[in-house]
């Protein structure tokens, strides 16, 4: 974001903190740094000169290298006073504020703001935010104001004024909405604080290991496995507002609340007469007379008497009195301005469709982290939503490496292999969608290597490699990882993918997590779909899980005790109408065949031994695992 060298800003921290126990907010201590030099990181860049208005510990304060200006009137009279000391110091034509204890700030707050004061040739420039059917929030301590109004600030003042939204309520004012209400978020308590402070804090992978009871990471179960991954990973927390198609496969990052009744009115199941129930003889045919007739989206207004009816289409609204409708291929009889119907043909309620029965204004409609599937996009629209908060996309870097490698196009020399793991670790990331950076083919040289895990780290949230983890000589994969991050190598009970590598590395003050994939071609998509997919989900706050089906084995199985096996299987109907699986051929690790032939895996976990014909045996379908 560009820098505006017209506008200062102001941090405001001159509050008592009295949420807090009186304690001095800004200079609480939050991940790893104070609140307040949180919020000086983001708004710095933002603008020519920054200067913080504070009342207590000013040389504290001024530790930051930045002007400290106190309010001029005394008694801590909120905000505003800090604005006026600020409007009164500041330089430059514009200046923009946020409070001390907001450290998840925009870091377009001075742009869009000074944007929008531009465009509308406003005095004051507010942030507000608006979540889905909810009311729009204003966050007023969030401005941005032409300096030369201090005359108007301090007249407020003087007169006693103290509300921050009230001095300019004579000047225009631009409301500039922003997506991500978190920003905004202002931290109150300690003890919010201290929850925030945790849930963000970078955990060490020690600090998870060693919670877990008999931890060997050279014989790793795999529940183990996928339990320290979840710990270990943390979500992105990064929300973009994006046009109802485009949220088709996306990771919905809020709560949808109905903002209105679907349907909004009580309206007809089917074409046909609308009527007063009461009306209907139990004993023999009614006849009623048709005083109007009801079109969809063309209320009619008519209110039938006892006696009569309505014509009615499906989806009219269900005129006053009526709450009945008869088909009319139930009507015994149709005549020019009346009907008959026989005794019986409907109950009273029939074919008449509730107001809200779809959905009511104001309960739930779809939860966060929901993955946006075509249905929803139906009932967003049924809703009038046109924009749908989504989590913005997990970049994920990935490459194969081995000396051993060729890439398609290139002629395969004497003892090469094509490299197939970059496809398909490309279809399984695609399918996940997943913002991809192919990084191609990187060979087994240490420098190499570390250039390219640097790349990724700087440039992804997630880096997916496959080869190189296992204990071969040319193997310095595990190295280089080693040493660029918190990392660890285990050797996991499971075939295949037995060796994974996982954990965090860091280059030039970015981080990403890491999966280290074992090379050979199966065991790279059995680590992918057991291991990392549930972990990225978790990174891009998908709330996903997989079910597992009971289905009869078709043959025995062997299978060793203390392990889990996901061997390859074909989910097929026999003749009885039931279902069951059989294995594919060969299940050795480099056979990337028994992936493609199957539609299935099958799950046999590591308290189970050989299985029997018969047996009921867990199994997970590609169809939405890919
Ligand atoms: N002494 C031991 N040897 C091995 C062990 C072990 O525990 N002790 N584990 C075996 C298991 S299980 C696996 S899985 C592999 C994992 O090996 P690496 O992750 O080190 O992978 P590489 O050695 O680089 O490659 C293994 C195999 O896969 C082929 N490969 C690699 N990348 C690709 C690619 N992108 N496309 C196609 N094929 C690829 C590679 O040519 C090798 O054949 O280690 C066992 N050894
Ligand atoms: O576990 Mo390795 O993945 O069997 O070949
Ligand atoms: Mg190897």
């Amino acid at each position: 974001m560009q820098k505006n060298e017209q506008i200062s800003a102001l941090i405001l921290a001159g509050g008592r903190g009295s949420r807090m126990g009186h304690v001095d907010k800004g200079l609480q201590p939050f991940q790893g740094a104070t609140m307040v030099a949180h919020v000086l990181e983001r708004l710095a860049p933002q603008v020519g000169a920054i200067a913080i208005n504070a009342n207590q510990n000013l040389a504290r304060y001024e530790a930051f290298g930045v002007p400290v200006w106190p309010d001029e009137t005394t008694g801590f009279a909120g905000p505003l006073a800090g604005l006026e000391a600020g409007m009164r110091h500041c330089a430059t034509p514009y200046m923009v504020t946020a409070p001390c204890d907001s450290p998840f700030l925009p870091r377009d707050l001075a742009a869009r703001l000074f944007h929008a004061l531009q465009s509308q040739r406003a005095d004051v420039a507010l942030a507000v935010t608006q979540e889905v059917g909810m009311r729009k929030q204003p966050h007023p301590v969030f401005c941005l104001v032409k300096t030369r109004l201090l005359q108007v600030l301090s007249s407020y003042l003087a007169e006693g004024g103290r509300k921050m939204d009230g001095w300019y309520a004579d000047l225009k004012v631009a409301e500039v909405q922003f997506d991500d209400n978190d920003a905004f978020r202002n931290i109150n308590t300690l003890d919010e604080l201290h929850s925030l402070d945790t849930a963000r804090a970078p955990k060490r992978l020690h600090d998870v290991t060693s919670c877990l009871s008999g931890y060997d990471p050279d014989a790793l179960p795999v529940r183990d496995a996928q339990r320290i991954i979840r710990e270990f990973v943390s979500p992105i927390a990064s929300i973009e507002k994006v046009a109802l198609r485009a949220a088709l496969d996306r990771v919905l990052a809020r709560d949808i609340t109905s903002p209105i009744s679907v349907p909004a009115h009580d309206n007809s199941a089917m074409d046909g007469f609308a009527l007063r129930g009461a009306d209907l003889r139990a004993d023999g045919p009614t006849t009623l007379k048709v005083v109007d007739t009801v079109y969809a989206g063309r209320p009619s207004g008519a209110t039938p008497a006892a006696g009569e009816c309505v014509r009615i289409m499906t989806g009219g609204v269900m005129p006053a009195g009526c709450d009945s409708v008869v088909p009319q291929e139930f009507v015994a009889r149709i005549g020019e301005a009346d009907i008959t119907v026989d005794a019986g043909v409907i109950r009273v309620g029939d074919n008449r469709r509730f107001a809200g029965e779809d959905l009511m204004a104001g309960s739930a409609a779809l939860k966060k982290g929901r993955i946006i599937r075509p249905a929803d996009l139906g009932l967003l629209a049924s809703l009038g939503i046109a924009e749908v908060p989504v989590q913005r996309r997990l970049r994920v870097a990935f490459f194969s490496t081995g000396d051993e490698l060729r890439s398609i196009g290139e002629p395969l020399d004497a003892g090469c292999v094509y490299d197939s793991n970059r496809y398909t670790l490309y279809g399984m990331l695609q399918r996940l969608g997943c913002d991809i950076i192919d990084m191609g083919v990187v060979k087994d040289d240490p420098q190499a290597l570390e250039e390219a895990l640097r790349n990724a780290c700087e440039n992804a949230d997630a880096i997916v490699t496959s080869g190189g983890v296992s204990v071969g000589a040319a193997d310095y994969t595990r190295d280089i990882m080693a040493r660029l991050g918190d990392v660890t190598f285990w050797k996991i009970g499971m075939r295949p993918g037995r060796p994974l590598a996982f954990g965090k590395i860091n280059s030039n003050g970015h981080s990403a997590f890491l999966f280290g994939l074992p090379g050979n071609p199966v065991a790279v998509m059995v680590s992918f779909y057991f291991f990392a997919r549930a972990a990225l989900l978790y990174m891009m706050g998908a709330d996903a899980p997989l079910p597992l089906l009971k289905v009869k084995s078709a043959a025995a199985i062997r299978k060793k005790t203390g392990r889990t096996e996901y061997q390859r299987g074909i989910l097929a109907h026999d003749a009885n109408g039931g279902q069951h699986v059989s294995i594919t051929g060969s299940q050795g690790s480099g056979i990337l065949r028994s992936m493609s032939e199957a539609n299935c895996m099958v799950v046999l976990h590591d308290e189970q031994g050989n299985v029997a014909a018969g047996d009921l045996v867990d199994v997970m379908l590609f169809e939405g695992l890919v």
